[in-house]
């Protein structure tokens, strides 16, 4: 990837701002670097946008105190904001990922509250403003991602008042009772109030924030039910209207539909399954190794349909790929250690010399491969106990043009909202989870082509264009308001959840 001159830069009218730049530094055991590609859905979701905008990205190039200048890769350009280690360890691996992240993730392990990460929030925040403002031209439309950035939106207002400011949250926005246990709760909402329109995947999260902005901020905010791209909510903050709404985030589905229906990649697939021994039946998993992802489920469940002798080991094979995440958090740590444990039983009580029952690869896959993986499987497994939207879940759904696989999915990913014909299935609820997978195992021909086009209809009507063409018109447009608003007093008590 070239380097460019800073100096030959003009600046954009268009600008995202996210935690990570769509590639990762990586420094090598020689002492040299490379760029590889970023983990997780934001990036799967936001690159394709951005080289169509021909806009800049401002983010972290992912390792510790790199002075990079700016980059330009295939029209798009990239503004490497530096953190030092220990921001990384407080910004980053503390508040983004020890406190907010869990909080966000109905508190599935126990958040932490420490005043130094959010000090180093606080600062860390403040360098991504100072470059988002750098970055834009007069007049430009600044997108902001995520919860690692959630006080630059007000921030950035205070700098550059002239920029349109949009903020989209790609996590579950927490239910009121749990948000409440922020010690900068209301920092949180008044830094997110800077932008002029807030998404969330879902129009519970958006229902969630709205009546934050009332009980806890003090702002007037408009009555009634969000809907899903239509009837955005409002929060009345002095002069200015925050408008507030729910925007399902999607994956490139065409261009992944297209690609799956390669030769090599038909190919691939058949040669997969070849090395897996010619199993009846193969069961895939593909995550960031992440405790909210319910990898944990999934085994549990496959190790208990086995032991009751309603799957046969010697005829079934799962796939688990697991990208490594967050390694330094301790909650990742410990989970890893457990889900290795679980692979390690599983495979100890019934595999064969040259069968493994459960294949575990803890590295990022390459992207032809992983499609490859998709074509072979015959049933998907994805069982968080809450994610904001999981894209793996439609990647599965825009690779089975042959109609086949069937998916188990979780109802407490946002992605359950859309794809209703899925095997959906409660994380918390084993017996209803091994009930799901057998069924989803077993299900006639006809009943999976049927369902699989249904999937498919939803996933590729929907794609990642028009998620962003939906966020960004409403930003520059306004979007229809409800007809009237209510006063912090006359606050009812809250309906909750994101769901
Ligand atoms: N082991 C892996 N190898 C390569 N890509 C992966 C792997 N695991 C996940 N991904 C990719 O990362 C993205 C994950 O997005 P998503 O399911 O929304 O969850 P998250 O953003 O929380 O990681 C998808 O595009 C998926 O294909
Ligand atoms: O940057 P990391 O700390 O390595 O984490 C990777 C990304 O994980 C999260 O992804 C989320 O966004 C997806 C797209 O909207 C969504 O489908 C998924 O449910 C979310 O978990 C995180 O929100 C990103 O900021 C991270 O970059």
């Amino acid at each position: 990837m070239p380097v460019a001159d800073p100096t030959t830069f003009t600046e954009s009218d268009f600008v995202v701002v996210a935690n990570r730049l769509p590639v990762d530094l990586e420094r090598l055991p020689d002492g040299t670097t490379r760029w590889k590609r970023s983990p997780g859905g934001l990036v799967t979701a936001l690159e394709p946008i951005l080289r169509t905008h021909r806009g800049a990205w401002v983010g972290w190039a992912g390792i510790a105190d790199a002075d990079v200048d700016p980059l330009v890769d295939d029209d798009l350009v990239m503004h490497p904001v530096p953190l030092s280690a220990q921001e990384i360890a407080d910004y980053y691996e503390g508040f983004s990922n020890a406190t907010l992240w869990p909080l966000y993730h109905d508190v599935i392990v126990r958040p932490e509250y420490h005043r130094e990460w959010w000090n180093a929030y606080v600062e860390v925040n403040r360098r991504f403003a100072e470059a988002a403002a750098k970055a834009a031209a007069q007049g430009a439309t600044v997108w902001i991602q995520d919860y690692q950035l959630q006080l630059v939106p007000k921030m950035l207002r205070m700098l550059r008042p002239d920029l349109t400011i949009g903020f989209f949250l790609h996590i579950p926005f927490p239910p009121v009772e749990l948000f409440m246990q922020m010690p900068w709760r209301t920092e949180i909402v008044d830094g997110l109030l800077g932008a002029d329109l807030i998404g969330f995947h879902l129009p519970g999260g958006a229902q969630n924030f709205l009546y934050l902005a009332r009980r806890l901020a003090g702002h007037q905010t408009s009555r009634g039910n969000v809907g899903v791209r239509s009837k955005l909510g409002v929060v009345q903050v002095g002069f200015r209207t925050v408008r507030v709404g729910a925007f399902p985030i999607s994956i490139a589905s065409g261009e992944l539909d297209e690609q799956s229906r390669r030769k090599s990649i038909r190919d691939r697939a058949k040669q997969i399954r070849k090395e897996l021994g010619n199993p009846k039946h193969i069961m895939l998993g593909v995550d960031r190794l992440d405790y909210t992802k319910g990898i944990d489920v999934r085994l549990d469940a496959l190790h208990e349909l086995i032991a009751e002798g309603r799957v046969d080991p010697s005829q079934t094979v799962m796939v688990q790929l697991a990208t490594p995440s967050r390694e330094r958090v301790e909650s990742y740590i410990h989970m890893r250690g457990e889900i290795e444990k679980m692979v390690s039983r599983i495979n100890g009580e019934y595999a064969e010399v040259g069968r493994p029952v459960v294949h575990y690869i803890h590295r990022p896959v390459p992207r032809d491969e992983l499609i490859a993986f998709f074509v072979a499987a015959d049933v998907m497994l994805v069982t968080p106990l809450r994610d904001g939207m999981n894209l793996v879940a439609k990647e599965y759904v825009a690779c089975r043009s042959d109609l086949g696989g069937a998916l188990v999915l979780s109802e407490f990913t946002g992605a359950a909202a859309e794809l209703r014909q899925a095997f959906l299935c409660n994380p918390h609820d084993l017996e209803n989870v091994k009930d799901q997978m057998e069924a989803a195992l077993s299900q006639p021909r006809e009943d999976g082509r049927r369902h699989m086009r249904a999937l498919r209809r939803q996933v590729l009507t929907h794609d990642v264009d028009r998620w962003a063409r939906a966020f960004l018109d409403a930003l520059a447009h306004g979007g229809a308001a409800g007809p009237a608003l209510i006063a912090p007093e006359e606050t009812p008590e809250p309906e909750l959840t994101e769901r």
